[in-house]
């Protein structure tokens, strides 16, 4: 697939080469009496891969909704390419790309349908919008499937074509939530292999929250979130320097105080 080869035109991402991707500053956020986020601060730079890892109920998806304003946080600042996220909307959403964990296409309309319905949702025109959505089709070698209702495709080609959606815009952070889960190993694979493509190739800046730390690569940043707060943040190599580890996957259970885990986060 080559994704990144349509998507290098943006301007965007050119005028945002100096900013921080994301950056949140002390955000903490509850449900009635249960913290889901406690004083969580990082940030991020522009193109590059980084991975939010935590076991389920860590507070990933809980992040994600604050990143992309669905609630605002009660405290702290969070901030997309510089823009403040509750003073500025428009513009940081503008930025943002977003994959969540629960399927959001419509299954009975067509895969052109759904995304010309979202390329109208962010003001692309018609034609512009036919033009991005046969070129990324085309680079995920799907646009035989075009016409198709989204309820003949298989898991992962659903998920490909919500990641085609979250890029019709052109975003310069996409943000993804346990995108591959409940894909088989090959569709695991292909989707990871791509998006890592975007961030090499077009500069486009990916954080990917996964609870499976098989998902990590070597050369990434890595952010873990465990409970609520945030308690590892910089590059696999230094994680496993400060807590004296040789595995990504030893780090992991020491810094959560968990037993260890097999390598596909079995215990979750
Ligand atoms: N709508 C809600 N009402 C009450 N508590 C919630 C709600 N959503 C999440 N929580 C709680 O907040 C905490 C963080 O949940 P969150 O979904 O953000 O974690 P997660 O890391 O995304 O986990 P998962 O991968 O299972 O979705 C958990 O304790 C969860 O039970």
């Amino acid at each position: 697939m080559k994704l990144e080869s349509r998507l290098d035109e943006t301007s965007n991402r050119q005028e945002s080469a100096a900013l921080a991707a994301l950056e949140l500053t002390s955000v903490s956020y509850s449900y009635g009496q249960r913290k889901a986020l406690d004083n969580v601060s990082f940030s991020i730079e522009p193109s590059r891969f980084t991975v939010l890892l935590g076991l389920n109920g860590a507070g990933k998806t809980t992040l994600f909704s604050l990143v992309s304003h669905l609630f605002s946080p009660p405290a702290g600042r969070i901030r997309v390419f510089g823009q403040d996220i509750d003073r500025n909307p428009g513009p940081a959403l503008r930025h943002l790309g977003i994959v969540f964990q629960a399927r959001t296409l419509d299954l009975d309309l067509s895969v052109r349908q759904n995304l010309l319905y979202h390329a109208s949702l962010h003001g692309i025109g018609s034609r512009v919008a036919r033009q991005r959505i046969d070129e990324l089709l085309r680079s995920i070698d799907m646009s035989d499937r075009i016409e198709e209702k989204v309820r003949g495709l298989s898991g992962g080609q659903i998920r490909r074509v919500e990641i085609v959606r979250a890029l019709l815009h052109r975003p310069s952070l996409l943000l993804l939530d346990e995108a591959t889960v409940g894909l088989d190993i090959k569709s695991r694979a292909t989707i990871l292999r791509d998006i890592r493509a975007l961030v090499e190739h077009a500069g486009i800046s990916v954080l990917w929250a996964t609870h499976l730390i098989d998902e990590v690569g070597q050369a990434d940043q890595i952010l873990v979130l465990d409970q609520g707060k945030l308690v590892a943040d910089g590059p696999v190599s230094a994680i496993l320097a400060h807590t004296g580890t040789e595995t990504i996957n030893q780090a992991f259970s020491k810094l959560t105080g968990i037993a260890d885990m097999n390598i596909r986060g079995g215990k979750q």
